[in-house]
C-alpha cells in the first residue's frame, strides 16, 4: 500500500495540532516537515523549536525534509525535537556520507534527496547506506508547484538500483503531487508519496487522501 506523507507547509500554521489531527485520523503515514534556511532555498518555514511544539500532538514519525545549507551543524536539534527520518540534500553537504553517518549515530533513520536538475548517479554509492531515497519532482522551496515529469526517469533508476542491489531502502516523491500525477510515480518505485496543497487546500483532507491513494493504485 502507498504511503501518504501530508506536508504541512500547506497547512494552516494557526492550527497546526489542528491540522496534524485532521491528517492523521484521515490515516496519514507520516507527517512531512519543511526546513528551509533562506540560503539552499529562496524559503524560510520551520525550525526544531516547531517541529518540537507538534511532536506530541501526533503518533506519526516526523518525516523532516532538511533543504539548509550546513545540514551537519542542525541534524542534533532535530533529532531532540523528536524526528523519526532526517532527509538531507546531496546539494547541501560536501561529505554526504558523513552526514548520513551522523544521522545514523542519533538512531534515526536516514534519508537523502535530490534536487530535479541533479543526476541519480550523485547518490548511486550512498544507496546502501540510507533507509529513504526522496527524488525531488519540483525545486525545493515552495508548496504548490507544477510536477515536473522528468524526474520519473530518474525514479526507475532508483528503484532499477534497489533491485539490482537488494537494497530496502523506501522511494518517496516530493513535489507537485495530486491525483494527475500520483499513478506515474507509484508505477515508476515509489512508495511514499508526499503532498502539500493536494491534501490541506480541500476542507475535506480525508476525501482528498483518499482520491490520492485511489489514483495512486497500480
Ligand atoms: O519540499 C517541499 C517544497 O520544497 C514540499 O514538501 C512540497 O512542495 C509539497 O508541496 P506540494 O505538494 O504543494 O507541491
Ligand atoms: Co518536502
Amino acid at each position: 500500500m502507498t504511503k501518504l506523507a501530508p506536508s504541512i507547509l500547506s497547512a494552516d500554521f494557526s492550527q497546526l495540532a489542528r491540522e496534524i489531527d485532521d491528517v492523521e485520523k484521515a490515516g496519514a503515514d507520516y507527517i512531512h516537515v519543511d526546513v528551509m534556511d533562506g540560503h539552499f532555498v529562496p524559503n524560510i518555514t520551520i525550525g526544531p523549536l516547531i517541529a518540537e511544539s507538534i511532536k506530541p500532538h501526533t503518533q506519526l514519525p516526523l518525516d523532516v525534509h532538511l533543504m539548509i545549507e550546513n545540514p551537519d551543524q542542525y541534524i542534533p536539534a532535530f533529532v531532540d525535537a523528536g524526528a523519526s527520518i532526517i532527509t538531507v540534500h546531496q546539494e547541501t553537504t560536501p561529505h554526504l556520507h558523513r552526514t548520513i553517518q551522523l544521522i545514523k549515530h542519533h538512531e534515526v533513520k536516514a534519508g537523502v534527496v535530490i534536487n530535479p536538475a541533479t543526476p541519480a548517479e550523485m547518490i548511486r554509492d550512498i544507496l546502501h547506506d540510507v533507509d529513504l531515497v526522496l527524488i525531488m519532482t519540483v525545486n525545493p522551496g515552495f508548496g504548490g508547484q507544477s510536477f515536473i515529469p522528468r524526474t520519473i526517469e530518474k525514479l526507475e533508476q532508483i528503484a532499477r538500483w534497489r533491485n539490482a542491489y537488494g537494497l530496502s531502502f523506501e522511494i518517496e516523491v516530493d513535489g507537485g503531487i495530486n491525483t494527475e500525477t500520483a499513478k506515474s510515480c507509484t508505477e515508476a518505485g515509489a512508495d511514499v508519496l508526499v503532498a502539500g496543497s493536494a491534501i490541506f487546500k480541500h476542507d475535506d483532507r480525508r476525501k482528498a487522501m483518499e482520491a490520492i491513494r485511489r489514483s495512486a493504485q497500480v
